[in-house]
């Protein structure tokens, strides 16, 4: 429960918020509850404390000494770290304390609360469901009440209210199940995408094939995945077993449906594919208005070439994406509640491919008939099954070879790609506000 205004000016008064790693997540907590009048310390590795000198918020060499001054401790480290870091502090927390993380996969989290902290802590987790460089008003925010007084709860409720989110209580467990399903096998596709233009050596915004609104919206959300630090991305899907599952169906779709192109199996395939959009899609309320439209996104482009005429496509990654929701019983519309812009963009433009009239049937035609795409479509297919079989074996060090590689590949672009990413995001999010009459939200 978020407390009265009077409740949380004596909590502000009496309470110490302590912020273990200061990089982009932390960094933006930090700011923002220290701006709301909390008392906030916090610390990132103590070689890095000279860096923080102008920050508006005590900043302390190390997390013991944060811990045994804070009411509330958030550790904001990378997911493969957690346990060593929790292991190092959790002994200093002060007598008394709530304790949270921000990791993206609770489960780990979670584990390493139960046996590095003291019993008598209680344990409140939550997690922003968007990045660093997203307005937090009305985005999804979720929290975790594991083991907690009432009085603990609301504590740290009170105080992540300043950032204006929209509140989402969930057990760690069903958090975990939900991100797995919305953001682990969105990022597996759109990192797929950037590997197959890498392993094609095709700047796709060199290439006149990847024209129009869908096509931009790809190649931006996949730069601006390559434009991030690979571990929050790897941390999310390596420590989440349901992620295994649901990257390595997508892997299967991916190379299913393929099979059935390349074999020309018109039938089987559009039988599949339908079936998967009826799974899908057919609940959906007749007047349902698409997010998405190929003209919305049209004006996002990082070509130079203006466009010119249509290139057919057999837009493999959204099939694809479609199979496996209906191959694993998903309605991806069950989590919109829990929803980060990369999942809605991704929703929107496979729903505006599904439910645009002719447009599904045409893009079949494609792929069971025009080769131009083959070669993109297989490389996309062995990417997604590289990705797959990266995080099945868990390796941090495999992940982050085969991201960096394509990141740099991709360098060149990546500032301008953020700048039209950002301004597609925002465009995107003002229209998510509009339509659920909520407060505008967008990129800041
Ligand atoms: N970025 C995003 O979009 C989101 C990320 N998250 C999650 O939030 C967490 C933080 O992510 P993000 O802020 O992006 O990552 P960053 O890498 O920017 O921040 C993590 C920080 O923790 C520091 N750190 C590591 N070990 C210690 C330690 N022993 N003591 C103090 N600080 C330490 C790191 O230092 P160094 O770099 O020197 O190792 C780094 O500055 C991750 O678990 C991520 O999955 C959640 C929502 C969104
Ligand atoms: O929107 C996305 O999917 C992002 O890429 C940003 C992101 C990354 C990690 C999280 O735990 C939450 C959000």
């Amino acid at each position: 429960m978020i407390l009265a205004d009077s409740e949380i000016d004596t909590l502000k008064a009496t309470k110490t918020i302590g912020i273990i790693g200061l990089g982009d997540m932390g960094l933006l907590y930090a700011r923002r509850f220290s701006q709301a009048g909390w008392n906030v310390c916090g610390c990132d590795r103590e070689e890095n404390f000279d860096k923080f000198s102008a920050e508006p918020f005590e900043v302390l060499k190390n997390g013991h000494l944060v811990s045994r001054k804070s009411d509330v401790v958030i550790y904001s480290v990378e997911a493969e770290n957690i346990a060593k870091v929790v292991r190092m502090y959790a002994p200093s927390t002060k007598v008394g304390a709530v304790v949270g993380g921000q990791t993206s996969c609770k489960q780990a989290e979670i584990r390493a609360f139960e046996e590095y902290l003291p019993e008598d802590l209680d344990i409140v987790s939550m997690h922003s469901l968007h990045g660093p460089n997203v307005d937090t008003t009305g985005q999804p925010l979720v929290l975790i009440n594991y083991r907690a007084s009432d009085a603990s709860f609301n504590l740290v409720e009170s105080l992540l209210s300043c950032l204006n989110s929209k509140h989402v209580y969930l057990s760690y467990q069903e958090h975990d199940r939900i991100t797995a399903d919305t953001q682990a096998v969105t990022h597996a596709a759109f990192l797929s995408m950037g590997v197959a233009w890498h392993n094609n050596n095709q700047y796709p915004w060199e290439t006149p094939k990847w024209l129009g609104g869908i096509e931009n919206a790809k190649i931006n959300i996949s730069l601006r995945i390559y434009s991030n630090k690979y571990h929050v991305y790897a941390g999310l899907a390596i420590t989440n077993p349901s992620a295994h599952e649901q990257i390595l169906q997508y892997a299967n779709s991916c190379t299913e449906l393929f099979s059935l192109m390349i074999q020309n199996k018109g039938e089987e395939l559009r039988r599949r594919v339908f079936a998967a959009k009826q799974a899908v899609f057919g609940k959906l309320p007749k007047d349902h208005t698409l997010l998405l439209d190929d003209n919305l996104l049209q004006q996002y482009s990082l070509s130079k070439i203006p466009p010119e005429g249509k290139h057919p496509n057999s837009h493999l990654s959204l099939l694809a994406i479609v199979d496996s929701w209906s191959c694993l019983g998903i309605v991806p519309y069950d989590h919109i509640i829990c929803s980060t812009p990369l999942f809605r963009i991704f929703l929107g433009v496979t729903e505006y491919l599904f439910c645009t009239p002719g447009l599904l049937e045409e893009c079949l035609e494609d792929g069971l008939s025009k080769t131009s795409f083959r070669q993109d479509d297989l490389n996309f297919v062995i990417a997604a099954r590289e990705w797959s079989s990266i995080v099945s074996f868990g390796s941090y060090e495999l992940y982050k070879d085969r991201f960096v590689k394509t990141q740099n590949f991709f360098m060149p672009m990546i500032g301008e790609a953020n700048k039209t990413g950002n301004e597609m995001i925002k465009t995107i999010l003002q229209r998510v506000a509009e339509r659920e009459g909520g407060p505008v939200a967008g990129q800041k």
